[in-house]
């Protein structure tokens, strides 16, 4: 499978959540959906993003990435995933600064000397029509909003932001292990307050620097790890001013360090980890894993 219907992949994680860094270098066609639900239902392949890492179209860009869910829908934004492309990128190039185009924007990442990887996520946006809400909300910090009845909710008021992709933040006193996200992300993921849906976090705040997070992620279920919801919890908790600026989030596959910097942008630092490369056919999803490591 050399030929040219297919192109490099690798797998990878970050903090868990299971990524597939697919080399669209020298390719005008796009990894399709068919592919990726393929992907997904392969225990092999199974993904929660795909990073699909396109030649450049901007000017002081290093490349493009498209980002797809396991269902096959498409992402504005992915954390984790983001540290696996810099982390293959630079393994491969020696580069450790790069910028990246994403639907939700220029994107600059940087591995340091630590082997971790700095993610500048952008600046989150709070108005109604961002995330985007169907009904008008002046006060996105806590939006009307409960699971459960009414007189006794599970969870209530959610903060809503987008980091380039539409995060609900229900901040809980008890620990993120007791409530069943499992039953209800999928009720707040396909709520008609979310045109585009969302992805749906539980928030438990430790201490003044750190936060304790679990994520049902649009588009995929519960994960390991999201990045942009640990962004999201960060800047929730510093707006009802429940946090600092910089806090550890951990997630279920580990610890996240997050900065809501002074200008707004969002600094998002951990690890990646690469598993295993091979080939795939991006319009079938069809793989092969290389032969040096297909017995691992
Ligand atoms: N795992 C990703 C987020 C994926 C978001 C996706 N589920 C969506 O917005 O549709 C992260 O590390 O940021």
């Amino acid at each position: 499978m050399t030929d040219d219907t297919t192109v490099p992949f690798a797998r990878m994680n970050g903090l868990g959540n299971r990524i597939l860094v697919v080399d669209m270098r020298g390719r005008s066609e796009h990894v399709t959906s068919q592919a990726a639900i393929s992907l997904a239902n392969n225990p092999q392949t199974a993904f929660d993003q795909i990073m699909a890492v396109h030649d450049p179209r901007l000017n002081g860009t290093d490349q493009r990435i498209l980002i797809l869910n396991a269902d096959g829908s498409e992402a504005g934004a992915c954390g984790n995933g983001t540290r696996c492309v810099v982390s293959a990128l630079s393994a491969e190039t020696g580069q450790s600064r790069f910028t990246f185009e994403t639907a939700a924007g220029i994107l600059n990442a940087e591995e340091t000397d630590g082997g971790q990887i700095a993610v500048d996520m952008g600046v989150p946006r709070f108005g109604w029509q961002d995330i985007p809400l169907s009904e008008p909300f002046q006060d996105t910090r806590h939006i009307e909003l409960a699971v459960g009845p009414a007189d006794d909710p599970i969870v209530h008021s959610p903060a809503v932001v987008s980091m380039g992709n539409p995060h609900a933040v229900f901040f809980v006193d008890n620990d993120v292990w007791s409530y069943e996200l499992e039953k209800f992300g999928p009720l707040v993921e396909n709520h008609p307050l979310f045109p585009e849906r969302v992805n749906v976090s539980l928030a438990h705040v430790r201490d003044k620097q750190t936060i304790d997070l679990r994520t049902w992620e649009r588009g995929v279920g519960l994960t390991e790890a999201c990045g942009s919801a640990a962004c999201a919890a960060a800047v929730s908790s510093v707006r009802r001013h429940r946090t600092v600026r910089h806090v550890t989030v951990n997630l279920p596959g580990g610890p996240l360090d997050l900065l809501w910097r002074g200008d707004d942008h969002v600094i998002m630092t951990g690890p990646a980890e690469w598993e295993w490369s091979g080939r795939v056919n991006p319009i079938t999803g069809a793989f092969m894993r290389d032969r040096e490591d297909a017995s691992a």
